[in-house]
């Protein structure tokens, strides 16, 4: 990582640290004041995101729940399907608080980011200690998109969306195999939701 100098933050976005067991004891190594930040959406949803991404680079990929299960006629879910095993963050989290205390922490929902985007970023200013600057009047809601969208970015004067790949439509999955996973995740939410002190509303 860089230097960071008086009056800077020095920022770094990988998700799969999350999720990676090493990570937590290179980062605090790295710097024991590093905040952290984990944007989190329902993870039956984000599995299916997961399974969308994966989709549009190996479009011969089996269905979903080819994948999400081990055995189709018991409903047994398949953990080590990595679209799986992300969404069960308690146990990720729990990895990291050997490390690092909850205040460390801001979890941001990844639904609250679409439906109040200026709420969300004003907790994550809050939490970084920064004037709130981003406001309700940096975003506007993209009808055609379907997400809200900056109505101006630094050095441009002109509106902009995420890209392509970010808000794409998601395959029909049968709502059977929704409910199942849903029940697998109940606990692990349940859990997710006990650690970090929010109802994050998932169920
Ligand atoms: N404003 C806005 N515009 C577009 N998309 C938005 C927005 N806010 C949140 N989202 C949701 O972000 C999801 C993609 O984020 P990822 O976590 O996959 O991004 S990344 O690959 O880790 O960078 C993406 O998931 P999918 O809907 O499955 O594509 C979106 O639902």
């Amino acid at each position: 990582m860089p230097r960071t100098l008086e009056g800077q933050i020095t920022m770094e976005k990988t998700p799969s640290y999350f999720i990676t067991k090493e990570a937590p004891r290179r980062v605090i190594s790295m710097s024991r004041h590093t905040r952290l930040i984990v944007v989190v959406r329902d993870p039956v949803t984000r599995a299916v995101s997961d399974y969308t991404q994966t989709l549009t680079k190996s479009p011969g990929l089996p269905s979903f729940q080819n994948l999400a299960f081990r055995n189709a006629t018991t409903g047994l879910i398949d953990t080590s399907w990595s679209a799986v095993r992300i969404g069960i963050y308690a146990k990720h989290l729990e990895n990291w608080l050997r490390y690092f205390p909850l205040s460390r922490f801001l979890f941001v929902s990844g639904e609250r980011l679409v439906t109040d985007p200026a709420g969300e970023m004003g907790r994550v200013q809050d939490f970084l200690r920064l004037k709130r600057v981003v406001t309700d009047k940096h975003f506007y809601f993209n009808q055609t998109k379907g997400f809200p969208c900056l109505k101006k970015p630094e050095g441009s004067s002109r509106p902009r969306c995420l890209g392509k790949s970010k808000g794409r439509p998601h395959p029909q999955i049968p709502s059977e195999v929704l409910l199942r996973l849903r029940d697998f995740y109940r606990p692990f939410n349940l859990k997710f939701y006990q650690m970090t002190g929010h109802n994050f509303g998932w169920d």
